[in-house]
């Protein structure tokens, strides 16, 4: 594994003096290069080109149905309090004469959590990607997820979940694509 951003590791060395710890102590000898390192993977999204995950996998094909992938796993953190917010993204899609393998979809989810965000800005970051990549007749991403910094901290509500929904084309336009989309994604 690469070694970890010596400035991300001074920043945590300075974060644990100003809690109060000892950063010398036994147990956290390590801690600033491990915190670094898994700050580093938190924000990949940053250092990867969408390039590279959408190049290969669009394939053309004739098909006009709607498509979706549910249940999508995400861990995000949330760009006002740097605390996870975590849930499930479901991404649906309308082809229009293009189709993109399915795991791409996830990493596309993936690439776009793993930096500081708001959900708002995660689920149409997901959808405009995917319509400007397929030139798609119409894309729905919707995301449910729960914000530690309403949870662990803050207003302190556990169980709470925000849920946020991109449409586009003919899936925002047409009632019965958006009805399609969003029964197909309660059903589970
Ligand atoms: N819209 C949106 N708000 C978010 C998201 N993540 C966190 N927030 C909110 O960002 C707001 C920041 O508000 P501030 O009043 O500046 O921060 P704060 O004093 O820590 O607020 P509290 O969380 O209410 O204690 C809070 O209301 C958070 O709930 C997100 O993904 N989308
Ligand atoms: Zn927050």
């Amino acid at each position: 594994m690469a070694e970890a951003n010596p400035e991300l590791v001074s920043a945590y060395t300075g974060i644990l003096k100003n809690i109060g710890e000892d950063p010398e102590r036994e147990g956290l000898l390590k801690t600033p290069a491990r915190a670094a390192k898994a700050m580093d993977f938190f924000t990949k999204g940053y250092k990867e080109d969408i390039n590279d995950i959408l190049n290969g996998a669009i394939f053309t094909e004739q098909n006009d149905e709607m498509v979706i992938v549910k249940n999508i796993r995400l861990y995000s953190l949330c760009e006002h309090h740097l605390v996870p917010f975590y849930g499930r993204a479901h991404v649906g899609y309308i082809p229009n004469g293009k189709i993109i393998g399915l795991s791409k979809i996830a990493r596309i989810v993936e690439h776009f959590a793993r930096r500081l965000q708001v959900q708002e800005r995660l689920t149409r970051q997901i959808a405009e990607i995917l319509e400007k990549a397929l030139d798609t007749a119409g894309v729905a991403v919707m995301i449910e997820c729960e914000h530690m910094c309403m949870t662990m901290r803050g207003v302190e509500k556990e169980g709470s979940s925000t849920v946020t929904s991109c449409m586009l084309g003919c899936i925002r336009d047409d009632h019965k694509s958006r009805t399609e989309f969003l029964s197909l994604v309660r059903n589970h």
